[in-house]
């Protein structure tokens, strides 16, 4: 993985704090800035809560939280499953930080989007069973990281969908191709060109969801699911999986400056600004209400 100036010193600091999964035995929880993680040491499944408010949005800072996480659980041996949901039952996560976009530094947007790309590859490519256990409204990034897990179970009542292009933006093709990946061509035509925002059941018959399950009962349905996975030597299935998604992940590594470049270019141009602007308002305006 390659880090950003402004990124190691964030590891830095993270690596101080007291999480520290590598070894634990017993059920264990941990917490660090926006995370709060569970660790059961007997069954060897971490659940991994998105603990950011108000709504779990990825900026700078919590993708590196995130991206060191991912890098401690990949190396605890007895680390075998991740499930991954939010400490607020509301949203999963409102996608990636607005903030990051509007009016930005150069060099640290390019961070930004570098360390995004980073946590989609240890995440999608990751050897651990990965369930998303969708409790809230899951936009854009929010359902990137969603479409990364193997698995996805949501409760009904929310929203999930790559609607970028509602927003004016073109969702980039390690999104759109995470898309396809899961729901097939023909569907993810549909709701990549139109951003559709679509609502759990409608998620569920398009396949881009794989159980609906209510929000009570998400986790422990997510726990019995795992089981499944785990059963499958680790071995075959982690060859499987690589084998499966390495096609995809080998053509974000390949491009993966010039995907900073279009990123940047494309996010610093004055009418994608102005846009940005406005939609920020609607935000502020709609939370105002
Ligand atoms: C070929 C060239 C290709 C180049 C590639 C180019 C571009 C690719 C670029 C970008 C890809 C982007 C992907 C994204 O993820 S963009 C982010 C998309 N997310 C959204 O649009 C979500 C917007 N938010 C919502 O819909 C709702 O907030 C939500 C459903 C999540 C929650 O609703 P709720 O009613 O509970 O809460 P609110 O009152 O709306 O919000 C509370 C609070 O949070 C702020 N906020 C919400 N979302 C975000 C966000 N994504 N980032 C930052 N802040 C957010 C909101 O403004 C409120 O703040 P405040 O007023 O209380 O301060």
């Amino acid at each position: 993985m390659i880090w950003g100036r402004r990124a190691l010193q964030h590891v830095k600091r993270f690596k101080r704090l007291p999480f520290q999964p590598e070894g634990l035995h017993r059920c264990m929880s941990a917490a660090t800035q926006n995370l709060v993680v569970e660790m059961d040491g007997k069954s060897g499944v971490a659940v991994v809560k998105l603990n950011k408010p108000p709504v779990n949005s990825f900026n700078l800072e919590f993708l590196t939280e995130i991206n060191i996480l991912m890098e401690k659980l990949e190396n605890d041996k007895s680390c075998r499953g991740l499930i991954l949901t939010s400490n607020n039952n509301k949203i999963f996560s409102g996608g990636l930080d607005i903030m990051e976009m509007y009016n930005p530094q150069p060099d640290r947007l390019a961070e930004f989007w570098r360390t995004l790309q980073g946590m989609w590859l240890s995440l999608y490519g990751s050897r651990l069973a990965t369930i998303a256990a969708i409790n809230g409204h899951s936009p854009a990034g929010g359902c990137l990281t969603a479409l990364s897990c193997d698995y996805r179970i949501m409760a009904p009542g929310f929203t999930i969908g790559l609607n970028e292009t509602q927003l004016g933006i073109i969702p980039p093709f390690w999104f759109v191709e995470s898309m396809i990946n899961v729901t097939g061509q023909r569907q993810a035509e549909v709701c990549c060109q139109k951003g559709l925002m679509m609502t759990t059941e409608q998620a569920h018959s398009i396949g881009l969801v794989d159980d609906v399950v209510p929000g009570e009962a998400i986790l422990e349905r997510a726990h019995n699911e795992m089981k499944n996975w785990l059963k499958v030597p680790d071995f075959a299935r982690q060859l499987t999986k690589r084998q499966i998604r390495k096609p995809t992940m080998d053509r974000l590594i390949a491009k993966r400056d010039e995907d900073i470049q279009n990123f940047v270019q494309f996010i610093t141009k004055d009418s994608v600004q102005k846009a940005m602007g406005v939609y920020i308002d609607q935000l502020k305006n709609k939370a105002k209400k």
